[in-house]
Parts: C-alpha cells; sequence; structure tokens
C-alpha cells in the first residue's frame, strides 16, 4: 500500500497557496483542505463553528486557534487513510504545536513572493465563492469577464484584497507565521520557494514532491520484511 503523505502550504496573502495547491492535489492526488474555504462551508451550513468563526472573519480577525483546531483535526481523522496538503492551516504557533501532537508532516512548503507582486496580484484576484476557484485577471482570466468557467455564476472579490489593507494585512502575516516557520526549519521540513511567478515555483515544488512522495519513510527503511 502507497504510504500517507502530509503537506502544508504557507504563505503571505497572495503568495499562490491555493494556485499551487490545487496543481498539487490534481498532480500528486493529495486531498487539498483549505481551512479557508472550510470555514465558509461550516459558516454556510451554520454549523456551531462556523457560526462562531463568522464573528471573527467579519471583522477581519483570525479565528481563535481552539475553534480552529476544534474544527479541523476532526476533518484531518477523516481523511486520515489519504495522504493530504493542508492550506491555510496552521497559521499560529499554538496550531502548528496542536497538529504536530495529532500527527508527523512529511513537508512544509513556504512560499515567498515579493510584496509588489503580492500587492499586484490580490487587486486583480476574483474568486468563485460556492467553489474556491481563483482567478486572476491577467494571470488566468475567467473565459467570460466576471463569471465562473465551470458554474457560469459570478465571481467576487474580497474586500481585504484591496490594496490598503494589504500592508497591514502582510504584516501581520509575517509576525504570526515568523515562529511557526522557525519550528518546521528546525525539524528540518521546510522547503522554501522564491519567485514572482508560480509558473516558475511549480517545476522545483514538483520535483521536490516527486522525490519525497516515493521515498520510503524512516520506518519502513528500518522495518525487517519476513
Ligand atoms: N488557520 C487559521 N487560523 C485562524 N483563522 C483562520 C485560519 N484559516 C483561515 N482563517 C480565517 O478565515 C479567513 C479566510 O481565510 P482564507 O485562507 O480563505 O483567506 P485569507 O486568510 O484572507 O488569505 P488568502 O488571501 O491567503 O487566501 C481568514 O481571514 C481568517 O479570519
Ligand atoms: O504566478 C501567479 C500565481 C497566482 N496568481 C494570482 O494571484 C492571486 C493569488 O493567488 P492565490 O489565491 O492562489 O494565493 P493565496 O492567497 O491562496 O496564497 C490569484 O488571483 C491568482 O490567480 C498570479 O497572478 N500569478
Amino acid at each position: 500500500m502507497a504510504r500517507i503523505f502530509r503537506a502544508v502550504i504557507m504563505g503571505p496573502p497572495g503568495s499562490g497557496k491555493g494556485t499551487i495547491s490545487e496543481r498539487i492535489a490534481r498532480t500528486f492526488g493529495l486531498q487539498h483542505l483549505s481551512s479557508g474555504d472550510f470555514l465558509r462551508e461550516n459558516i454556510d451550513a451554520r454549523t456551531e463553528a462556523g457560526k462562531l468563526a463568522k464573528t471573527y472573519i467579519k471583522k477581519g480577525l483570525l479565528v481563535p486557534d481552539h475553534v480552529m483546531t476544534r474544527l479541523l483535526l476532526p476533518r484531518l481523522e477523516e481523511i486520515a487513510r489519504h495522504s493530504w496538503l493542508l492550506d491555510g492551516f496552521p497559521r499560529t504557533l499554538a496550531q502548528a504545536q496542536v497538529l504536530n501532537s495529532a500527527c508527523d508532516l512529511d513537508v512544509v512548503i513556504s512560499l515567498n513572493v515579493p510584496f509588489e507582486t503580492l500587492k499586484e496580484r490580490l487587486r486583480h484576484r476574483w474568486i468563485h465563492p460556492a467553489s474556491g476557484r481563483v482567478y486572476n485577471l491577467v494571470f488566468n482570466p475567467p473565459r467570460v469577464k466576471g463569471v465562473d468557467d465551470i458554474t457560469g455564476e459570478p465571481l467576487i472579490q474580497h474586500e481585504d484584497d484591496k490594496a490598503e489593507a494589504l500592508v497591514a494585512r502582510l504584516r501581520h502575516y509575517k509576525d504570526v507565521a515568523k515562529p511557526v516557520i522557525d519550528l518546521y526549519k528546525s525539524k528540518g521540513i521546510l522547503h522554501t520557494f522564491s519567485d514572482t511567478d508560480t509558473d516558475h515555483i511549480w517545476p522545483h515544488i514538483s520535483s521536490m514532491l516527486s522525490v519525497k512522495i516515493t521515498a520510503p519513510t524512516p520506518s519502513a527503511q528500518s522495518t525487517p520484511t519476513h
């Protein structure tokens, strides 16, 4: 049986986590779990956690750690027999520590994209809210302007993708993510990719994952075969 592979992708807003996650999931057959999409599903389904999360998201705040972990960990257990890629979680050191005690990660991908590029991308980002599909008027425009390719439904723009809010958002991301990145660096599982373009980063991520996904686990290597 193929072994289970667990990966996390991190990066500031607009760094291409959603775009790259979609490619990773498609190419390597990993289940993609986006914390933002999962929260929105819970909000739409009016679950208790969804109702609580909405009060924070509406104010532009992070959802408290205990709410996030209570929501995400059971979902991870449900898909425990699959290989997965987590996008948007963990976001804080407390979340990383809880995840740490629940499972061993194989790889953490960290995206490093210049600020000017992030600003430019988010200005042109349009989203199909029901599916989480992401477009960019320059990079990957929808076939028909303002409309989702698959469903034909209207696309929307996030309020906080406006340039004015971005500096604060990025600063906040850096402060919160730094200890998480340091933790994964110290564990030797952090892989950082720096470029202005997902299409340039993608071949490097793809070849790194090809090697890691087919490599035997250290425990499998040491287990004698009978
Ligand atoms: N791990 C998390 N911890 C706390 N809050 C979270 C977490 N993941 C998502 N959220 C909340 O859900 C909101 C939407 O998340 P989502 O990842 O879709 O977008 P974002 O954080 O605005 O960034 P991006 O532009 O990278 O997509 C966040 O603004 C935050 O309030
Ligand atoms: O090389 C790239 C990668 C992404 N994008 C666009 O940049 C925006 C942010 O990407 P994404 O939502 O994947 O990033 P995230 O916020 O999830 O990290 C989206 O409009 C993408 O279509 C882009 O223009 N060039």
